[in-house]
């Protein structure tokens, strides 16, 4: 039987190597509530086929649309270690941010999609669970402030505990989809849930990591944080 699984090169590639071209190229505009951390996708990258897959499955029937997909902006905050220390060949790829709004566009998922090279590694040719915890606290992260932002409040909230569940080894090299929503709000309170997704040898999509997490809306946002 013909496996269905994605081959690893088109799992990766482009994505390693388009890297930090944005400042070169004139990038179509984005929506205010995502322009303070996100860039549209420079024209000739693709879609992640992980990505449109681990759409296509929490949303069968519903089209995949490019422009609701982002990258990290280079520019505005260049210093996130995911973004830039944890950045490399063999290390983490270029991410793909994909939000879902609705109707009155307020974000109700994300997705975001991350190649994962051979120098994350915890087990002999595993994630290092770390590494896996610190992808879906930035997930649930730009959840959680592109959802406050979206409904007009400040959009400045931070981690106050993240509890993840280790369910399988997410394989290395390969790639993952770390994807996010929300459980409930109690006041500045924000409880997300969500889980890492990687494609198994069948083609399927499996969990390897879920998670939840309380991010509490900073009262005078993120100027206030003292040192
Ligand atoms: C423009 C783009 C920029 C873009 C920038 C985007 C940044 C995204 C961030 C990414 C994620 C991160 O890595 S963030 C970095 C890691 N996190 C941090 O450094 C946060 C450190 N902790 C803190 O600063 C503080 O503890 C806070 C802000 C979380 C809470 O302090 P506070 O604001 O004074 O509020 P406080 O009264 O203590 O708590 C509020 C309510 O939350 C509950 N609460 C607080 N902590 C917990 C907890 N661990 N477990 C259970 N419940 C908790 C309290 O009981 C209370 O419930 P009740 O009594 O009201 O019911």
């Amino acid at each position: 039987m013909r496996c269905a699984c994605l081959p690893l090169e088109s799992l990766l590639a482009p994505w390693m190597s388009l890297r930090r071209t944005e400042e070169a190229e004139s990038l179509p505009e984005v929506p205010e509530v995502y322009r303070a951390r996100y860039s549209a996708l420079p024209a000739a990258q693709p879609l992640p086929p992980l990505l449109v897959l681990a759409l296509s499955q929490a949303s069968p029937g519903v089209p995949v649309r490019r422009e609701q997909a982002f990258r990290r902006s280079r520019t505005n905050f260049p210093n996130h270690f995911l973004h830039s220390a944890s950045q490399g060949q063999d290390a983490l790829g270029e991410a793909v941010y994909y939000f879902e709004a609705d109707g009155e566009g307020v974000v109700q998922r994300v997705f975001v999609f991350w190649p994962l090279g051979v120098l994350l590694e915890g087990p002999p040719n595993f994630c290092h669970g770390g590494c896996g915890a610190s992808l879906l606290d930035d997930a649930f992260g730009a959840f959680t402030n592109t959802r406050l932002r979206s409904m007009g409040l400040s959009g400045q909230a931070v981690t106050a505990y993240l509890h993840v569940d280790y369910k399988a080894p997410t394989p290395l090299p390969g790639a993952a989809v770390c994807a996010a929503t929300l459980d409930r709000v109690e006041g500045r309170k924000v409880f997300v849930r969500g889980e890492l997704l990687v494609q198994k040898p069948d083609g399927t999509l499996q969990a390897s990591m879920e998670a939840n997490a309380l991010f509490v809306e900073l009262k005078e946002g993120f100027a206030s944080m003292k040192k």
